[in-house]
C-alpha cells in the first residue's frame, strides 16, 4: 500500500512565534482528531526545522522536511545547507525542484538530479516536484513536458533508490493562483506519471511510489482529487499555513 501523504509547503513564510503556535496547533488537532493513517510533513524555512522537529516530539505520523538543499556535500559553499547537515538535525524529507526554485534560482534537471542523489545518500526522503507553466498545458505537451523532467532527474537512480523518491505533481498555472486542477486532469497526469515510472522500472515499483498532487488544494477541493487511484496525497502551500484548513485536509482522505 502506497504512503498517503499531506505535506505542508510553508515557503517564505512564519516567523519563530507563527512557526511555534502552527506546529503545536497541528500536533494537537492530528491526536485529538485521530489522523494516524495519514503521514503529515511539515516543511518550514530552516531556521525553524529543529524547534519544529521538538515540537513534533515521539508523534508517529508528523514529520519535518526542509524545502531545498545543497547540491553538495559540505564544505565552502556559503548560504547553502547540506542533506547531512539536515539528516543531523533529524530532518526526514526534502522538498527538491519546487517550480518557484527551477524559475526563480534556475535549477536545471541536471542540478536536480544531483540534489536528489544527496538527499537520498544522506537518508532523506526527497519529495521531488514537476509539473508544467501554462503555456504548455495549453499546447497540450503538458505529458511528455513533464515526464521529461522526470527521465532526466530521476532515471540514473536505481530501482531501490527511485523506491525512496516521492514525486509532486504541481502544475505552475495551478499554485498559488487558486486555479486547481481538476481531479480528472490531476488523475490523468498522475496515471500517466506512474506508467512512465513503470515503463523504466517496472509496475511494482512504480506502484509503490507516492504521487502527490499540489496546487490551490484546499479543504474544500481536497476530497474530491484525493479521491482519485493514482493521487496519494497532497503538497499544501497557502493552506497549509492554517492548521485547521492543513488538519482538514488530512481529514478528506
Ligand atoms: O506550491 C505549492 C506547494 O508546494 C502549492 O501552493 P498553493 O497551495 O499555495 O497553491
Amino acid at each position: 500500500m502506497r504512503k498517503k501523504i499531506i505535506a505542508g509547503n510553508w515557503k517564505m513564510n512564519m516567523t519563530y512565534e507563527e512557526g511555534q503556535k502552527l506546529t503545536s496547533e497541528i500536533v494537537q488537532m492530528a491526536k485529538d482528531e485521530n489522523l494516524d493513517g495519514v503521514t503529515l510533513v511539515l516543511n518550514p524555512p530552516f531556521p525553524h526545522l529543529y524547534v519544529v522537529k521538538k515540537l513534533i516530539g515521539g508523534t508517529s505520523n508528523i514529520f519535518v522536511g526542509a524545502q531545498n538543499c545543497s547540491d553538495k556535500e559540505s564544505g565552502a559553499y556559503t548560504g547553502e545547507v547540506s542533506a547531512p547537515i539536515l539528516a543531523s538535525f533529524g530532518v526526514d524529507y526534502v522538498i527538491i525542484g519546487h517550480s518557484e526554485r527551477r524559475e526563480y534560482f534556475k535549477e536545471s534537471n541536471e542540478l536536480l538530479a544531483t540534489k536528489v542523489k544527496q538527499a537520498l545518500a544522506a537518508g532523506l526522503t526527497p519529495i521531488f516536484c514537476c509539473g508544467e507553466s501554462l503555456d504548455i498545458r495549453e499546447a497540450g505537451t503538458h505529458e511528455p513536458n513533464v515526464k521529461y523532467q522526470l527521465t532526466d532527474s530521476l532515471f540514473d537512480l536505481s530501482a531501490e533508490e527511485i523506491s525512496k523518491v516521492v514525486i509532486a505533481y504541481e502544475p505552475i498555472w495551478a499554485i498559488g493562483t487558486g486555479k486547481t486542477a481538476t481531479a480528472e486532469q490531476a488523475q490523468e497526469m498522475h496515471y500517466a506519471l506512474r506508467k512512465h515510472l513503470a515503463s523504466k522500472y517496472g509496475k511494482e515499483v512504480a506502484d509503490s511510489i507516492s504521487i502527490l498532487y499540489g496546487g490551490s488544494m484546499k479543504p474544500s477541493n481536497a476530497a474530491e482529487l484525493l479521491s482519485k487511484p493514482d493521487v496519494d496525497g497532497g503538497l499544501i502551500g497557502g493552506a497549509s499555513l492554517k492548521s485547521r484548513d492543513f488538519i482538514d485536509i488530512a481529514k478528506s482522505y
